[in-house]
C-alpha cells in the first residue's frame, strides 16, 4: 500500500483536483448541480436540444435520465427544449435489451437510431483501399474499433446540427484519468454533465435516480472490437474501477494499480488537451 503521508499522495491530490473530483459526495446534491448545469447551458446558448447516445451502460443510462430531466426544466421555465435519445448500434447489439430497458428508464423525448455499421465498414474499407496497413487482425479490429466511435459521434453531431442542439458526453474522472475514449470520438461533446465522478459514484447517482439494478451494476465495456465482443473495461486497462476510484477519491491503493493509474495518466494526456500547436 502507498504510504498516506509520502509523495505519492500529493500526486493522487494534485490528479483529482486536475479532473475536478470532489473530497465530498452526496448522490441528491449532484443530481440537482448536473441536471441545473445541462438546463443553463440550453439556457444561456439558446440551443433546443440535447443529443446523446444510449448504450445500455451506465455512464449514458445515468447522463441520459439528467438530460430528460434538463429539458423538462427548461420547458417548464417556458422555453423550448428536446432531448433526443440516440441508439447507434454496430449492426445488431448484443446486449439490445439492456439499451431498451435504458430507454425505458430515460423516457427521453426522441428517441433516434443510426446503425453505425455501413458508415463504420466503409471508412475501414476506404483506409485500406488508400494503402494502409495494420500489424494484424487485432490492430485493424482495434482501430476499427475507434472508427465506430467516431462515427458515432459523426452522428451525434449530424442530429445537433439538424435540431440546433448540443451533444452530450459521457465522459468521467475514472475515464478521464486513464484516457480510456476515443479521442474526438466518444471523448468529442460539447457538453460532459459527469465530469468529476468516479465510476462509484456514478453508479450511485444512477440509484439515486432510480435506473434498474441491472444497468446500475452492470460491467463496463466499451464494446468495440469485433475479436473481443463486450470485452469489460477492468480486462482492457489491466486496473480495476475500484482501485481507480479509491486512487481519485484520495484512498490508499496498491503501488502496482497505484502506477498503472499514473502511467496511463501521463501518457494519455493529450487526449484531455487541445491539439498541439507550435
Ligand atoms: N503524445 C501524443 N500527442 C498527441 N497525439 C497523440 C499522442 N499519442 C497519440 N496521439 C494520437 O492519439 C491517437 C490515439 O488515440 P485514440 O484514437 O483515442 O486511440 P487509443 O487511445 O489507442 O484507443 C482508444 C481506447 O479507448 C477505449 N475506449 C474507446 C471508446 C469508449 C471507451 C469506453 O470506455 O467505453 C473506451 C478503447 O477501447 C481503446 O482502448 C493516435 O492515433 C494519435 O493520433
Ligand atoms: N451502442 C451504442 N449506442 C449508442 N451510444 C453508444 C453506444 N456505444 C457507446 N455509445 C456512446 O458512447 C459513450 C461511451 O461509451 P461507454 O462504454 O464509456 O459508456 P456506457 O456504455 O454508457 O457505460 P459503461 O462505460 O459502463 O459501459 C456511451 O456513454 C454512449 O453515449
Ligand atoms: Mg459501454
Amino acid at each position: 500500500m502507498t504510504d498516506p503521508a509520502s509523495a505519492p499522495l500529493s500526486v493522487q491530490r494534485e490528479i483529482a483536483r486536475e479532473l475536478q473530483v470532489d473530497p465530498e459526495f452526496d448522490a441528491g446534491r449532484e443530481i440537482e448541480r448536473r441536471v441545473a448545469f445541462l438546463a443553463e447551458r440550453l439556457t444561456s446558448t439558446g440551443l433546443r436540444s440535447l443529443v446523446l447516445g444510449i448504450s445500455g451502460g451506465v455512464d449514458s443510462t445515468t447522463t441520459g435520465r439528467l438530460c430528460q430531466l434538463a429539458v423538462e426544466r427548461v420547458r417548464a421555465a417556458g422555453q423550448e427544449a428536446t432531448f433526443y435519445a440516440m441508439r447507434l448500434p454496430y449492426g445488431v447489439q448484443a446486449d439490445e435489451a439492456d439499451a431498451q430497458l435504458a430507454l425505458e428508464f430515460i423516457r427521453a423525448d426522441r428517441v433516434l437510431t443510426v446503425d453505425v455499421k455501413p458508415a463504420s465498414d466503409a471508412a475501414l474499407q476506404a483506409v485500406l483501399a488508400g494503402g494502409a496497413a495494420f500489424r494484424d487482425a487485432h490492430h485493424q479490429d482495434f482501430v476499427h474499433g475507434n472508427i465506430k466511435a467516431r462515427q458515432r459521434m459523426i452522428a451525434q453531431y449530424a442530429v445537433a446540427g439538424a435540431h440546433d442542439g448540443l451533444v452530450v458526453g459521457t465522459d468521467h474522472a475514472a475515464e478521464a484519468v486513464s484516457g480510456f475514449f476515443t479521442k474526438f470520438g466518444d471523448g468529442a461533446a460539447d457538453v460532459v454533465p459527469l465530469t468529476g465522478l468516479t465510476k462509484r459514484r456514478v453508479r450511485a447517482v444512477a440509484e439515486a435516480l432510480g435506473a434498474p439494478a441491472a444497468l446500475v451494476w452492470k460491467t463496463p465495456t466499451a464494446d468495440l472490437e469485433s475479436l473481443a465482443p463486450g470485452k469489460p473495461d477492468e480486462d482492457a486497462l489491466g486496473v480495476t474501477y475500484d482501485d481507480i476510484d479509491d486512487f481519485l477519491e484520495g484512498k490508499p491503493v496498491g503501488e502496482a494499480a497505484f502506477e498503472a493509474i499514473v502511467r496511463r495518466y501521463r501518457l494519455t494526456a493529450h487526449k484531455r488537451e487541445l491539439p498541439v500547436a507550435p
